[in-house]
């Protein structure tokens, strides 16, 4: 695990109210509560690995960003451990935690926190600056970092001439020229308009298969968390309610409030089509397709005019096919899992 929390608890007003003893986390949380206290987590446990993504969801004040700034210490927690690469940071000495953060971790804001007064090229090689690195080194490093992120014709322009599209792909630069191994993004496009954010959604897909972060990502909207997360988990008042893959929270929530984040979300994204091809090698195909893609990536091909689709691994050895014919089913499958969903679902909003 790149980082991983045990037990993890923050309150907000009292860090004494955690000690807890032989207590149940709803005894700690109401002790805590009457001395006026507010727990904003509680025995969180949670790890990411390198190359993974995970995506922290819940309603607002349910702790995300609490979370995610306790993984860096940012936010100090109350009680438990945080891990990085094996090794507790709690505890860790400030002069210590402030060079690894430096050195492998980032983050990136919804804000985009650009300096205004710097360059596109002056703001991602920032980060290398404050670690000290020549002017060549660094300047080396925030080239491949904007040209990576596509804005290398953007190198000498100011914030204020870019579009926010742009000023969040300057902030990503930024955040990956240190080459940090735990990425953290905190809601990093919920200002950005949807065409212009399903195109950052992709770009954090691109970056990450080729660099392979340990990745911890905030977010209201569950199609973004689907299509950006390996894992997602759901907060609830700072507890952990659920883990598990976008498929696995529709299909089987743990309750009524994870329920009611899935069950609006069109199942033809969520499902991938390796949950309903057919084992094995076809004797033509039209089109190969990764057997991760989503129902809704094979239903475009299949529009197109394909009579049978292959899927292949990541080895990109074909593994399994699907003709024409059972697409229909699968979407019926996909649509009727999510239809006891929403029967079942109660309002939490
Ligand atoms: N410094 C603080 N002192 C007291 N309470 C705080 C403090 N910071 C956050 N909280 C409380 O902790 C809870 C969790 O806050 P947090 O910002 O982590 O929520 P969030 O899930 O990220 O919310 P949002 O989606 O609105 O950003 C909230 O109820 C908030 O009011």
């Amino acid at each position: 695990m790149i980082v991983e929390c045990r037990h993890l608890w923050k309150v907000y007003g009292g860090n004494e109210a955690v000690s807890s003893g032989s207590e149940s986390i709803e005894e700690v949380i109401a002790r805590a509560e009457t001395s006026g206290a507010y727990v904003a987590l509680a025995d969180i446990n949670l790890g990411v690995e390198r190359g993974e993504t995970l995506v922290i969801m819940g309603l607002s004040g349910s702790g995300k960003s609490t979370l995610l700034r306790c993984l860096t210490r940012l936010i100090e927690p109350s009680a438990g451990e945080v891990l990085f690469d094996g090794s507790p940071i709690t505890g860790m000495a400030r002069k210590d935690l402030l060079s690894l953060r430096r050195k492998h971790m980032s983050m990136v804001f919804q804000n985009f926190a650009l300096l205004p007064h710097r360059t596109v090229l002056g703001n991602v090689e920032l980060p290398l600056e404050i670690q000290k690195q020549d002017a060549k080194s660094r300047r080396a490093a925030a080239l491949e970092m904007i040209e990576l992120v596509g804005l290398k014709s953007k190198v000498d322009h100011f914030p204020h001439e870019l579009s926010g599209g742009q000023q969040q792909r300057v902030g990503i630069a930024r955040s990956l020229c240190s080459n940090p191994s735990l990425w953290l993004l905190d809601e990093p496009f919920s200002a950005l308009d949807p065409l212009i954010r399903r195109e950052m959604q992709d770009e954090i897909l691109r970056l990450q298969s080729t660099l392979a972060k340990a990745v911890v990502f905030v977010t209201h909207d569950f199609e973004e968390a689907a299509r950006v997360g390996d894992r997602i988990a759901i907060l609830r008042q700072g507890r952990l309610v659920q883990c598990g893959t976008a498929e696995e929270l529709v299909c089987f929530p743990a309750d009524d409030y994870v329920r009611a984040f899935t069950a609006e979300v069109d199942r033809a994204r969520i499902f991938k089509v390796g949950r309903f091809m057919e084992r094995g090698v076809p004797d033509a195909a039209d089109k190969s397709l990764p057997m991760n893609a989503s129902l809704k990536d094979a239903s475009h091909v299949f529009a197109q005019g394909a009579h049978v689709l292959a899927f292949c691994d990541d080895q990109h050895k074909t593994v399994g096919f699907m003709r024409r014919e059972q697409f229909g089913a699968a979407l019926a499958v996909a649509e009727f899992e999510g239809l006891q969903t929403r029967v079942r679902t109660q309002s939490y909003y």
